[in-house]
């Protein structure tokens, strides 16, 4: 019989020495008694980080499918590979979409939370091709918004702003959809990848342009209308948070900017609170705004400290 030691086997060992079974029961205790973990008696299954990356990768591939997917089909192969991967992706939703629902329903037996994904998962397959019209439309919007941009392929394969649109496009449709932590999930995995944080929950209009892109914040409630385009570090924010009579925040009112059609907002603009931007106008770098301005305004950092010194 071998007595050598694995690495596991060492390591154990060497914890049995610190004591760590107190540390492994306390953690049990605030795990279980503390706070509840369990949901109609059972550990809860949680979705993964890692099963919503690998549904992305096969999602994109089958909205783009020679950028993101193969270099190399065909007119013979496409539409095979498009099936393939949307067939990958879609078991991989349906069971992300169960676990998520766990956390939005207290008491729901299994088998109707199982229907229940299986409903989101359905509705949101059949809303693929829309969404990918309007993908288009901010890829064209893209090429047409920036003059460094020299093709549409360059869209697709380099720009942060591109990514951040296509991971919004589909968790927004899973918020609306009844799939609120799997969408606030893929808003964290795109965050993480571009530097661009935009809520799942908010409304924007097709022809969407974030150039750049790094730190731009995009909040719950904000509201963008058509042909709209952001530039780096551009915050659409909340300006106060009203409490409940307990003193907890009140949730999900409306607090965030309106921005209408054909708006540009430059680098680093803080715009905050239920404000409304006019349709046409234009917000210079680092305006810091809480007013709603009329269309076609103009609105320069030189603009707001003339304002500040008028009688
Ligand atoms: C973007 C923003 O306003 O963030 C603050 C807070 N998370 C909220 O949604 O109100």
């Amino acid at each position: 019989m071998d007595t050598s030691h694995t690495p596991e086997l060492n390591a154990l060992a060497e914890s049995a020495g610190m004591g760590l079974s107190a540390v492994v029961a306390g953690l049990r205790t605030s795990r279980e008694v503390t706070n509840k973990i369990r949901y109609r008696g059972e550990i809860r299954e949680l979705p993964s980080r890692e099963a919503m990356k690998t549904l992305l990768a096969h999602l994109q591939a089958a909205l783009f499918p020679t950028h993101y997917g193969h270099t190399d089909l065909s007119d013979e192969t496409i539409d095979y590979f498009v099936g393939s991967q949307l067939n990958a992706a879609l078991c991989i939703l349906k069971e992300q979409v169960r676990r998520s629902l766990y956390f939005s329903s207290d008491s729901e037996e299994d088998s109707l939370l199982r229907e229940r994904a299986d409903v989101i998962t359905r509705e949101f397959a059949h809303q693929l091709p829309d969404i990918r019209d309007v993908l288009v439309s901010d890829i064209q919007a893209a090429y047409h918004g920036d003059p460094a941009a020299s093709s549409i392929s360059e869209i697709l394969l380099c720009y942060p702003g591109t990514t951040a649109i296509i991971y919004h496009r589909l968790a927004h449709a899973l918020h609306q959809l009844g799939a609120p932590l799997l969408a606030r999930l893929i808003a964290d995995i795109a965050h993480s990848a571009t530097g661009i944080d935009i809520h799942p929950a908010a409304q924007i209009g097709p022809s969407f342009f974030i150039d750049h892109g790094t730190g731009v914040v995009i909040g719950e409630t904000t509201i963008i209308g058509r042909n709209v385009r952001l530039y780096q570090a551009v915050t659409l924010g909340a300006k106060r948070f009203p409490q409940e009579p307990d003193g907890s925040l009140v949730k999900g009112i409306p607090r965030h900017p309106i921005v209408e059609d054909d708006v540009v907002v430059y680098a680093g603009a803080t715009l905050l609170g239920r404000i409304t931007i006019g349709q046409g106008s234009v917000i210079g770098g680092n305006v810091w705004l809480t007013h709603s301005v009329p269309p076609a305004s103009n609105i320069s950092q030189a603009e707001m400290l003339s304002d500040c010194h008028q009688p």
